[in-house]
């Protein structure tokens, strides 16, 4: 037997807790868990206001990690600045990270919409770091070794090509195009002039080495666990479907799991990072674990949670608003934290990186979250207003949004949110608030879900009652099937609630479509969920038929529903595209560049750059990419592509992604009274109008009248 888990059955004997106790009832309450041991655990003399337990000896040797960073000097540092870093949150100095960060490997727990795009952007960003990805899911870790993602978001592919497959060497002229215009006319450039990096003018030509592969996917999580010097936690944690505070509690049954094997295997001194969302003390949990299961070693337990939106993942890890790192205020939490900083200073601006104490950062996730959430509940309750008013979501929105108090962000009715945070996250906070006994404060945000559920059953009434309070016998399609535009996550889908409702009414078919997920995605999932008696599918007997193109599924339609804000959808946008059909805007060159190795972020924009420029470049414009993995002969996903190709031939307006609706066709082929309802507002009512279609739209008077 492994001798490390002989030694975690070994009884332990650490003083109770006693200031803590009660905060730690409280916790285990809040997760419906029997209260710990106080066996397991440490000594509160040794902690700080965080609780968090400093190393058992009162040092910080503890970590090889830290050793290495000239530790007695960032030490004194620290002290010397303890002034400034005040209890509430901050901006990490500059001066504390002159020692360079030797982290060598991280392993990132979680392959899902966080951790592979978290992974994928870190280890892009810092060549020298190798990022291993693990999960227990064999499907998901083989998918991202292929050409073939398991989530699809715009930029993902290009940051996963360069950091997993390595990229060859290149060069290009250090000239933006218009200058590169510009001097065809005259002779020299001030470059060419000295011919050199004189140190006063750029480099005229850039060349590019290879780069070696840093990213890595793997299903060996023990190993990969026991090999990294800092381990990133990006677990799904759901909300609790059974027992105690199900249906609102959180689950963290695969983040305690995840944590068990991390505490087996970690090497001395990791630094274990919180990824997912999480109740606020959930590091406590994971704390408590490690001491149960190593005891007499200390390891750092980080908040860091993640801010990205599904959609712009990539654009988010790029450039985040803000790096949030929760850790004990203890000399060696610091530290820790600001290990953690040096990895994500490799391409976030400093001032951007913020630190508070561990409770403060899991928190502020949630209440992120929840606040957002909230915002869009109180638009939606306002387009309610609306459509009883002759007043119109749109203007109202506008015109709030101009105060800068209010700002004009997130001030969209539609549908109501969905996606696999806001619903879950707002649930958590509800079950916070009732487990400290806050019951006007649960009840207060308990609101915001409740408003969300109104604003869809509004909506599927409203389609009911304009179709003459029947739907037997009509063909409807449903535009939008994803939770939101620019990404293929269905989780908490709107469009699936409704297709729910709509089944009720017995219509003749419901036929979906969705630009960006696979048909048979949907099919698997609606069949998965939507639990009734009678068939579904049209497969099965069912009226529900998923497509892969929008034109045959809005074919015979006596009514179509939006129900994303997909672009594709827009009847009205004058996007500047590069010259023919596609979404893609017109980027602006960032070249020249000032140094003679640009960082990655550099390449990408330029990369972006050349794409963008015109219909006809290459996508790898650079010739930096490695060919990428070879499939089987009997690719299904293949196949699907070469579909989707063979629809893009038949030239503008196929409705495959990034391609607009032709929506003239589209209601040429309606049935009439041509119906749309707009649940997103993406359509211009009065173009469709003279389309000869009625448009009801969210929060605005339409055509059936007040
Ligand atoms: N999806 C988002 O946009 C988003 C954004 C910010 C934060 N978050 C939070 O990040 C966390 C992860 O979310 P997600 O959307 O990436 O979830 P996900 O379901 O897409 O991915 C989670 C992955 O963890 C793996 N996993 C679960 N238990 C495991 C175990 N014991 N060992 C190894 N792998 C295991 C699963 O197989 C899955 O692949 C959640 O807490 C979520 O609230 C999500
Ligand atoms: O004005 C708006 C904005 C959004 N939505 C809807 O709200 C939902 C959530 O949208 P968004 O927040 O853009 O996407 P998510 O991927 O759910 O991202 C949220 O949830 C993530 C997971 O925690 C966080 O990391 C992000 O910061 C947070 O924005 C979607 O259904 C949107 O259609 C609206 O209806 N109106």
């Amino acid at each position: 037997m492994d001798k490390r888990l002989m030694k975690v059955r070994q009884p332990i004997l650490l003083k109770p807790f006693t200031a803590g106790k009660r905060v730690l009832t409280t916790f285990a309450a809040m997760f419906g868990i029997p209260r710990q041991q106080p066996s397991t655990v440490v000594s509160d003399d040794v902690m700080d206001n965080s609780t968090a337990p400093t190393t058992p000896e009162g040092s910080l040797t503890f970590s090889p990690v830290l050793q290495a960073l000239k530790l007695q000097d960032a030490l004194e540092d620290a002290v010397s600045q303890k002034d400034d870093l005040r209890a509430g949150s901050m901006s990490l100095n500059a001066t504390l990270y002159t020692a360079s960060p030797q982290v060598k490997k991280i392993c990132c727990v979680g392959a899902g919409y966080v951790g592979g795009p978290t992974a994928a952007v870190m280890a892009f960003s810092n060549p020298s770091i190798q990022v291993t990805v693990v999960d227990r899911d064999p499907n998901r870790i083989q998918q991202w070794k292929t050409k073939h993602l398991p989530i699809y978001e715009p930029g993902l592919t290009e940051v996963v090509r360069i950091a997993r497959d390595g990229t060859r060497a290149c060069a290009f002229r250090n000239e933006s195009s218009k200058a590169e215009l510009d001097n065809m006319s005259s002779t020299t450039s001030a470059s060419s002039e000295c011919n050199s990096q004189c140190g006063e003018h750029l480099a005229e030509e850039l060349f590019i080495g290879a780069r070696p592969p840093n990213l890595f996917f793997s299903t060996e999580v023990s190993k990969t666990i026991s090999e990294a010097d800092i381990i990133l936690i990006a677990v799904n944690t759901p909300t609790k479907s059974r027992g105690i505070g199900a249906g609102r509690a959180t689950d963290v049954g695969a983040l305690e799991a995840v944590t068990r094997e991390v505490a087996i295997h970690a090497k001395r001194g990791a630094i274990v990072v919180e990824k997912s969302t999480v109740p606020c003390r959930t590091a406590e949990l994971i704390q408590d674990t490690l001491n149960v299961n190593r005891p007499g070693l200390h390891f750092e337990v980080l908040s860091n949670p993640e801010f990205l939106a599904a959609g712009t993942a990539v654009n988010d890890l790029l450039n985040p608003d803000r790096v949030l790192i929760g850790s004990s205020r203890t000399p060696s939490g610091r530290q820790a934290a600001e290990l953690l900083a040096s990895v994500y200073a490799a391409w976030v601006p400093r001032s951007r990186i913020i630190t508070t104490n561990v409770w403060s950062s899991e928190l502020s996730k949630l209440v992120a979250n929840s606040m957002l959430a909230q915002r869009v509940s109180s638009i939606n309750s306002i387009s309610a207003i609306c459509e009883k008013t002759g007043a119109d979501i749109n203007e109202v929105a506008y015109s709030i949004g101009l105060d800068p108090r209010i700002g004009s962000q997130f001030l969209k009715a539609g549908l109501g949110f969905g996606g696999s945070c806001f619903k879950k996250d707002v649930l958590s906070l509800v079950y916070l608030a009732e487990s400290l006994g806050l019951e006007e404060v649960a009840e207060y945000w308990q609101q915001v879900l409740k408003i969300n559920d109104f604003q869809r059953t509004r909506f599927v009434r409203r389609v009911v009652k304009c179709l003459n309070g029947t739907l037997v016998g009509k063909k409807l399609a449903v535009l939008g099937y994803a939770f939101k535009k620019n990404t293929d996550d269905t989780r908490e889908s709107p469009a699936l609630e409704m297709i729910k409702a709509l089944l009720e009414d017995g219509p003749a078919e419901i036929a979906v479509f969705d630009p960006c997920c696979e048909p048979a995605v949907i099919k698997a999932e609606i069949k998965r969920l939507i639990d009734r008696d009678e068939p579904v599918l049209k497969e099965d007997g069912g009226p529900v038929e998923v497509y892969a193109e929008p034109y045959a599924a809005c074919a015979d339609t006596h009514a179509i529903l939006i129900a994303t804000e997909c672009d594709e959808f827009r009847n009205n946008t004058p996007l500047k595209t590069s010259g023919n059909s596609a979404l893609r805007p017109m980027l602006a060159d960032p070249r020249p560049f000032p140094m003679l190795e640009p960082p990655e972020a550099s390449l990408l924009a330029l990369h972006k750059y050349l794409v963008s420029s015109g219909p006809t470049i290459s996508r790898d414009p650079l010739q930096r990419y490695q060919a990428q993995p070879e499939c089987e002969v009997c690719c299904a996903q293949c196949a699907s592509e070469e579909i989707k190709r063979d629809v893009r031939k038949g030239g503008k307006g196929n409705g495959v992604r990034g391609e607009q609706l032709d929506w003239q066709r589209i209601c040429y082929g309606m049935r009439k009274p041509k119906w749309i309802f707009d649940g997103r507002n993406v359509v211009d009512a009065d173009a469709m109008k003279e389309l000869g279609v009625r448009v009801e739209s969210i929060g605005r008077v339409g055509w059936a009248g007040l």
